[in-house]
């Protein structure tokens, strides 16, 4: 049981565009040896979660928050999650030590931050220990100009992960880098493929400095947030019939051609037929890749869960496509 003599529990805020590896990085947490029991929020932005069956099976408690964007709508649950979580372990029947929250790839992290200093028994019991943000170095140029949550992401970080640096030359790494510290020269940046770095680096490294992001936000704790996600919507498919993978390529080919640039993230755990593995299906603008995951087990529902965010997605049109796929 928590009192007021002991520490706080330190949170992580994973951010990071869509697609950016925030995943990848909260698998190597769940399974790589570190000193830190993580509790771990997981905010998705379409209304199917694909994440959480993408996560690697492990012990650690894992709650799902999929109904809006965690710096918008669902604040509020956010809070009833970290108290039910504190209750949860006074209770005994959960133990952790460190929080990890997966933001959405479009949640501005300031007012998750801020949840922590806004409402009092959360700051009780809780202490933000960084914001961790993760950058596709593939798209992230894309980003600069146009994506406000791209660059509010990379301004209120503490540690920056330079990730897919397998994906970018030198100097465009380089060209990168320089623009990345003009927005935040304070963080702290790591490079990384498939977010391979020490987990000593980014847990419980108390890098949050609320002083500091006064000045990179001198309203940081107002409360009043107006985000808006510039138009990007969602549209997520279920279905229990299983697909046709060739007519699945078409169709992504297709897309990738006449719609990858509104395309920011695509995503989805396929069932396919005449096939004993689930198929992972994962896309970013043009980058696009389905490939054989586990074996379905037998106590679960072979299903397709399929989810596109972006701009200007037809979701009739993109309806009867996916419907010409099942096989
Ligand atoms: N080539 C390359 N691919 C990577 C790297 N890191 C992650 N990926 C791939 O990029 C895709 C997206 O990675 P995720 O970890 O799901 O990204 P995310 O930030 O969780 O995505 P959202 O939650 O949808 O915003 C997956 O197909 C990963 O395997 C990397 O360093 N290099």
């Amino acid at each position: 049981m928590l009192d007021s003599t002991q520490r706080k529990i330190p949170v992580t805020i994973l951010t990071g565009y869509l697609g950016a590896g925030k995943t990848t990085l909260l698998n190597r947490i769940l399974t790589e040896k570190h000193n830190e029991k993580v509790a771990i929020i997981v905010n998705e932005f379409g209304e199917v979660g694909i994440d959480n069956q993408l996560v690697v099976n492990s012990e650690e408690e894992i709650v799902e928050m999929n109904n809006g964007c965690i710096c918008c709508t669902v604040r509020g649950d956010l809070i009833r999650i970290l108290k039910t979580l504190i209750y949860s372990m006074e209770k005994g029947n959960v133990n952790f030590n460190h929080v990890l929250i997966e933001t959405t790839g479009l949640a501005d992290p300031a007012p998750v931050a801020q949840t922590f200093f806004m409402d009092q028994a959360i700051a009780e019991k809780f202490e933000v220990d960084s914001i961790v943000t993760v950058v596709d170095s593939k798209h992230v140029t894309k980003h600069f100009n146009t994506k406000d949550e791209a660059q509010e992401q990379i301004a209120f970080a503490d540690i920056i992960i330079i990730n897919k640096t397998d994906l970018v030359t030198e100097t465009e790494l380089t060209e990168i880098e320089i623009r990345i510290t003009s927005m935040n020269p304070t963080a702290r940046r790591i490079h990384a493929q498939n977010c391979n770095v020490n987990l000593k680096d980014i847990l419980g490294i108390h890098s949050f400095d609320l002083n500091l992001k006064l000045k990179v936000n001198p309203r940081f704790l107002d409360d009043h947030h107006h985000h808006h996600h510039n138009k990007v919507t969602s549209v997520a498919f279920v279905e229990e019939r299983p697909l046709d993978m060739r007519k699945v390529d078409e169709w992504m080919s297709y897309l990738i051609q006449h719609k990858g640039e509104d395309l920011l993230r695509y995503k989805g755990i396929l069932y396919v037929h005449n096939s004993k593995q689930r198929i992972v299906f994962q896309g970013i603008h043009m980058l696009f890749a389905g490939k054989a995951d586990r074996t379905w087990r037998s106590d679960e529902k072979k299903v397709t869960q399929l989810v596109f965010i972006g701009k200007n997605l037809d979701k009739v049109e993109l309806q009867r496509q996916f419907e010409n796929c099942i096989a």
